[in-house]
């Protein structure tokens, strides 16, 4: 008789799931273009984070506050084995290593980090809501990450492009001469 070994539990303890992650880059102060592109670098260079996509940039209406510059925005595809808060706080020292000051809600910006989706990932803490509760009606976030991913779904809400459908896309505009290289 054959006896299977035992479970390795101290390794399997350790292993996490590779999850799709989406993030929604933007921002309307500054040289956007570069510091858009200084954040995927920056984002890129995470270790147990596999970038997988970039979109094209887009030129967005502001969202939320309309005395605003126009903003740029992109959306990231990646795989990351890494804990959604860890992803999270990834973001949001990106954003200050790039400038970002916390002053006006929804108002002008170097840059904003928005952690969209992390595999089917719900969470609702005070600090980190997942998806993010307000993706599925901003077609700043959610043109761009069509743009990537055709066949994107925002769990609990979808299809992506079931959603862009309903929305109010008049303001978001691809751009063509500028693009996001993935180092
Ligand atoms: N999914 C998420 N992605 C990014 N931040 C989140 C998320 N869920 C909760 N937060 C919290 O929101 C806080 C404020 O974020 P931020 O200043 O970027 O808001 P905002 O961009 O002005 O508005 P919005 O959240 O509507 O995009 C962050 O410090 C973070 O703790
Ligand atoms: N078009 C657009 N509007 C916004 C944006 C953004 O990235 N793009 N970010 C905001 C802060 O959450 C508020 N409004």
């Amino acid at each position: 008789m054959s006896t299977s070994p035992p479970a390795v539990s101290d390794t399997l303890s350790t292993l996490r799931p590779l999850r799709r992650v989406v993030y929604s880059l933007g921002g309307n102060v500054g040289d956007v273009a570069e510091t858009l592109q200084a954040a995927v670098t920056l984002l890129a260079q995470t270790g147990e984070f596999i970038v997988t996509g970039v979109s094209a940039v887009y030129r967005t209406a502001p969202w939320g506050r309309a005395d605003q510059p126009d903003f740029l925005n992109i959306a990231l595809l990646a795989e990351s084995t890494l804990p959604s808060a860890v992803l999270l706080q990834r973001g949001l020292a990106i954003e200050d290593a790039l400038g970002r000051e916390r002053t006006v809600r929804w108002g002008p910006r170097t840059i904003d980090i928005d952690l969209i989706r992390v595999g089917a990932r719900m969470r609702n803490d005070p600090h980190l809501v997942l998806p993010h509760p307000r993706a599925h009606e901003r077609a700043f976030v959610l043109v761009p990450w069509l743009d990537a991913d055709p066949a994107a779904e925002l769990p609990g809400h979808g299809f992506v492009a079931d959603l862009v459908a309903g929305l109010d896309t008049s303001g978001v505009h691809r751009v063509a001469d500028v693009r996001i290289d993935l180092p």
